[in-house]
């Protein structure tokens, strides 16, 4: 694992190397660590974070719905294929999802196309704030709110998914004073 990253270090990173640090913070989505670039200095890892939401809650619904689109579906075939990001796969390991039962597998497989067909983008949970179990009573309580409700619910689980990343890469003042 690359070295933590200071708030002051964060602020010296040109434009490249920020990119190369923050560009998966949010799943396959660059151009979330692209367009807060410009509003450096960040106070700390979580005003990094803030900005990061702020972007995200300014796009249009259609944005949205593409942020939630480049998310891999959990234990999925990308999972299957060991295809997913670096993040990604430790994220879903840290919830169980590599040690489903065939039971378990099968439900989450048939919910998440089930989702998926009602919605039109996948289900998004931040996996290492839920564990297996969780996860498969999450997704099928969620099958029953409207469009509107999921695509509020994923982006906020995307926040989540991604201050986690965050405080992965950028050592949070905050919890040391
Ligand atoms: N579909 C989905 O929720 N994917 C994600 N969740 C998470 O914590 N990491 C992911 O890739």
């Amino acid at each position: 694992m690359a070295d933590m990253l200071s708030i002051s270090l964060v602020n010296e990173l040109n434009y490249e190397d920020f990119i190369g640090r923050f560009g998966n913070v949010v799943e396959h989505c660059s151009i979330c660590a692209a367009a807060v670039w410009r509003n450096r200095p960040f106070r700390d890892v979580h005003h990094l974070h803030q900005e990061i939401c702020s972007f995200m809650d300014l796009l249009p619904d259609t944005g949205k719905e593409g942020v939630l689109r480049l998310h891999p579906d959990l234990a999925g075939k990308l999972a299957e294929l060991g295809s997913l990001t670096q993040e990604s796969t430790a994220e879903q390991k840290a919830a169980g999802l590599d040690t489903m039962s065939p039971d378990e597998k099968q439900l989450l497989r048939e919910t998440n196309i089930k989702y998926r067909e009602k919605f039109g983008f996948p289900f998004v949970i931040c996996a290492r704030q839920n564990k297996k179990e969780a996860i498969l009573k999450g997704i099928v309580e969620r099958l029953e709110h409207s469009a509107a409700e999921e695509l509020n619910i994923g982006i906020e689980e995307v926040k989540k998914i991604c201050l986690l990343r965050l405080l992965g890469i950028v050592i949070d003042d905050k919890s040391h004073m």
